[in-house]
């Protein structure tokens, strides 16, 4: 029997399908990493999971039981961390801890110890008398994460918890959840950054509309594009004609332009370079940076989808 294990679950509003019959499983001891880009129904499906939203179809089961039926066995044992921060603002973090750990009923004489181990998770115990209001995004953020871990969940889902914070508390949010799994508790962590997937996760599922369009371990995924080798080819600028040409090639199977370069995925040891440097010069196309890269999840994202997560 599996931690989770969601069986096709349908969720509409208003007739609109978000999340469409998907099936999955989410094993004991594991970080399961869902991926898509905005709008792919992530924030509904784990709504779903924590008992929060009804499916319009499907059952979900944690450790055997209905979530459905009896959300109170999943609620005592799940600590979600939703995408918006919960927290009071004029209180100090101390103050909102002390807030959350009555909340969930956590006997009197054992509060201070685990709000001292939720501060110390997140790294906040020296700003624990400091008001929420004076902390950055990515503290508060932190903050939030703890007054989630406050009851000691078995189960931690979280939804995007790095989006729009400064790289140190993002780094600090991942060693964390690392930590955290070593010592037992399974993740579901939503997020749409590759990166993230690739440093932390053990598998990954990918949604995009609604429906699960892969799954596997980072190694299994990129599996699913070896026959393919990925170039990536800096411009000054970018230029139509060329991209159009390029397209042309028998070897070229997708391009996509992210930042200052293209990303050109073609046929494994296709002889691919002589002709795109042939229509460089034929548009005045400077390239000043050319490079063969390994396939990354990003590119597998890009080979099912034909988009760049980025783009949504
Ligand atoms: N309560 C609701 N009523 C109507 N439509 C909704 C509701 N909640 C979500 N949706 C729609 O469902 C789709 C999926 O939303 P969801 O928030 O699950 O996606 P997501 O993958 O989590 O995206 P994001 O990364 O932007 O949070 C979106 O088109 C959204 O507008």
């Amino acid at each position: 029997m599996h931690l989770i294990e969601a069986h096709k679950l349908h969720k509409e509003f208003k007739r609109h399908t978000v999340v469409n019959d998907i099936s999955f499983e989410i094993r004991k001891g594991e970080i399961l990493g869902l991926l898509g880009p905005n709008g792919a129904g992530k924030s509904t499906t784990i709504s779903m999971i924590a008992s929060l939203l009804k499916p319009t179809k499907g059952e979900i089961f944690y450790e055997g039981d209905s979530v459905i039926e009896k959300p109170d066995t999943i609620r005592s044992k799940l600590g979600y961390v939703p995408q918006e921060i919960a927290l009071y603002p004029e209180f100090t973090a101390l103050e909102n801890l002390q807030f959350f750990a009555k909340v969930y009923n956590i006997p009197r004489k054992e509060r201070k110890e685990k709000i001292h181990q939720a501060l110390e998770y997140v790294g906040l115990v020296d700003r624990a008398k400091s008001k929420v209001n004076e902390f950055s995004g990515g503290m508060k953020r932190r903050l939030n994460i703890a007054s989630a871990l406050i009851h000691g969940p078995d189960f931690l889902i979280m939804d995007e918890p790095t989006v729009g914070i400064d790289p140190q508390s993002r780094n600090h949010i991942l060693e964390m959840v690392k930590e955290l799994n070593k010592k037992g508790m399974s993740v579901l962590y939503t997020t749409h950054y590759m990166e993230e997937v690739e440093a932390i996760c053990d598998r990954i599922l990918i949604l995009d509309h609604g429906h699960i369009i892969a799954e596997g371990t980072k190694e299994e995924l990129i599996q699913l594009i070896q026959h393919q080798d990925h170039i990536e080819m800096k411009v000054e600028t970018r230029d139509e004609r060329f991209e159009k040409e390029l397209m042309e090639l028998v070897a070229v199977e997708l391009i996509e332009f992210i930042e200052d370069a293209y990303m050109l995925s073609v046929k494994k040891q296709a002889d691919v370079l002589p002709d795109i440097f042939r229509l460089a010069k034929e548009y005045q196309v400077h390239i000043y940076h050319i490079q063969v890269k390994k396939p990354r999840l990003e590119d597998v994202f890009l080979h099912l989808t034909g988009r760049s997560l980025r783009d949504e």
